[in-house]
C-alpha cells in the first residue's frame, strides 16, 4: 500500500481532477485549469524526486491528467495506473522527455505533452554563459578572489582563451543548438561548424547574412560548415556545445575515444542530458588535460556527480538550471497545464509546437488546443486549424 502524500488542493469542486507532482512557478497555469472546471492537486511532499510508488498514490482512483517532472520514471507502471484512474493525459514540464516511455503511453492511449520553444533562448543563454565562463576561467578566478589570494595584477593570472575568430562546434543544431550557435557567432564573431542529422537551413542563412554584414563593414567575415560527422566537429572546434535529445543514438556520444580527438585546450559544454557524455571518461580526461575545460549543467546520474569531478578546477558545474528564468519556468508550467487540459477537453493539437507564443500571452485567453503532444500522430489526435 502506497504511503499518503501531502497535497494542496485548488477548486475542490472542479469536475476534472488534475494532479501536478510538484509546485510549479506562477499561478497562471493553476487559474487556466480552474477556469475550465478542474480541481487542481499539487504535491507538496518535501522530497525532490518522487518514486513511482509516490506517484501511484497521487494518481489515486480517479485522475484525469498529470503534470510531471523530468526526474520521474514515466513507464508502463505509471501509465497503466493513470489509465485505470480514467486519465488520458500526461505532460512533462520539460522539452526533453527521455524519462517517458512513449510506447507505454501509446499502449494506454495517454497523450504525452512537452514544453518546446519557451525555453530555447533561456537554455542557449546558459550554454553561452558556461562557454564564456569556462574559456575565461571566471569561476576559478572568483574562488581565488574570495579566498583572499589576489595580491595584484600579474601578466599570467588566469589567462584563458579568446573566443573571437575561434570555431564554435554545435552537436545537435535543433531549436536550442541553433539559438546557441547564433549567440556565439554574432556575439563573439566565432566561426561555426555543426553536426546534426538534418540540415539547419535557417542557421546557415543567418551566418551567411551576418558574414556579409561584417564584410560590408570591413570586418573579418564569419564562416559556417555542416560537418559530415561528429568527429569532424570535435577535431576542429575550439568550443563545443552539446544539444541533441537523449536517446540510444546519443548515449555516451562523447566517450574516451572522442575526447581524445578534441583539441587539448578545447571547451566542452553540456546543457542537453548527462548521459550524452561518459562522465567517468570525462573526469579522467580533465585530470590528464588541465587546459581542457568543461561547463556542465547536466550529469550522468543526477543529482550525483561522478567521483573526482567536483575537485577539478577545469570543470564548472551547475545544477540543471539552464531553463531557470522566471518567465521561462512560468511559461513551461503553462504549456504543460494546457497540454493536459487540451486532452481532457478534447481540443485538437496545436499545428506548430515551435510557435507557442499565443499560449504565453497573459493578456488573452490561450488557443483551444494542446500546445505540444509528442505522440499525437500515434494516437491519431486531430490537429488544430488555427
Ligand atoms: N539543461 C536543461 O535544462 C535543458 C533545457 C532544455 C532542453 N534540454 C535538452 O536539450 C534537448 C534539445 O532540445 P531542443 O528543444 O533543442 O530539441 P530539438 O529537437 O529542437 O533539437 C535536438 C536536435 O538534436 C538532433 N539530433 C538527434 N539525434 C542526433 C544525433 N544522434 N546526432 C546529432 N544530432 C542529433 C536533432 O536532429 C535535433 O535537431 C532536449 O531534448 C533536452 O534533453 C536541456
Ligand atoms: O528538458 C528540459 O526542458 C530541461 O531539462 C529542463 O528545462
Amino acid at each position: 500500500m502506497a504511503k499518503p502524500v501531502s497535497i494542496e488542493v485548488w477548486n475542490p469542486r472542479g469536475k476534472y481532477r488534475v494532479v501536478s507532482t510538484k509546485p510549479m512557478p506562477g499561478t497562471r497555469w493553476i487559474n487556466l485549469l480552474i477556469e475550465q472546471d478542474c480541481r487542481v492537486e499539487i504535491c507538496t511532499q518535501k522530497k525532490t524526486i518522487l518514486s513511482v510508488e509516490d506517484i501511484i498514490a497521487l494518481i489515486g482512483d480517479k485522475c484525469d491528467g498529470v503534470i510531471g517532472q523530468l526526474t520521474e520514471d514515466w513507464g508502463e507502471t505509471l501509465f497503466s495506473a493513470l489509465s485505470r484512474a480514467g486519465g488520458k493525459a500526461f505532460s512533462n514540464m520539460a522539452v526533453g522527455y527521455n524519462n517517458v516511455d512513449v510506447n507505454a503511453a501509446n499502449k494506454y492511449g495517454v497523450a504525452v505533452g512537452n514544453t518546446p520553444g519557451v525555453l530555447t533562448e533561456t537554455t542557449a543563454e546558459l550554454a553561452a554563459s558556461l562557454s564564456v565562463s569556462a574559456a575565461r576561467r571566471i569561476v576559478e578566478a572568483d574562488e581565488f578572489m574570495r579566498a583572499g589570494l589576489y595580491d595584484g595584477w600579474l601578466p599570467n593570472l588566469f589567462v584563458g582563451n579568446l573566443l573571437k575568430g575561434q570555431t564554435v562546434g554545435v552537436i545537435g543544431a535543433g531549436r536550442i543548438g541553433s539559438a546557441y550557435a547564433r549567440m556565439m557567432v554574432e556575439g563573439f564573431k566565432m566561426n561555426l561548424i555543426y553536426y546534426d542529422l538534418y540540415q539547419a537551413t535557417r542557421l546557415e542563412k543567418f551566418v551567411t547574412a551576418y558574414a556579409e554584414f561584417l564584410k560590408a563593414n570591413g570586418e573579418q567575415p564569419v564562416t559556417w560548415k555542416r560537418a559530415a560527422s561528429m568527429d569532424e566537429v570535435l577535431r576542429e572546434a575550439d568550443v563545443i556545445s552539446l544539444h541533441p535529445i537523449l536517446d540510444k543514438t546519443t548515449y555516451h556520444l562523447v566517450n574516451k575515444e572522442r575526447l581524445a580527438i578534441m583539441k587539448k585546450e578545447a571547451v566542452l559544454v553540456n546543457c542537453s542530458r548527462g548521459p550524452v557524455i561518459d562522465e567517468v571518461a570525462l573526469v579522467e580526461h580533465l585530470k590528464q588535460n588541465p587546459m581542457f575545460r568543461v561547463g556542465l549543467d547536466v550529469f550522468e546520474d543526477e543529482p550525483y556527480m561522478k567521483p573526482g569531478l567536483a575537485d577539478l578546477k577545469n570543470a564548472i558545474v551547475v545544477p540543471h538550471i539552464a531553463s531557470a528564468s522566471k518567465w521561462t519556468r512560468e511559461g513551461m508550467a503553462t504549456l504543460a497545464a494546457l497540454n493536459v487540459l487540451g486532452k481532457i477537453k478534447g481540443y485538437p493539437i496545436w499545428s506548430d509546437p515551435n510557435q507557442v507564443e499565443p499560449f504565453l500571452n497573459e493578456n488573452v485567453p490561450p488557443p483551444a488546443a494542446s500546445p505540444s503532444i509528442v505522440n499525437a500522430k500515434a494516437l491519431g489526435l486531430p490537429v488544430s486549424r488555427l
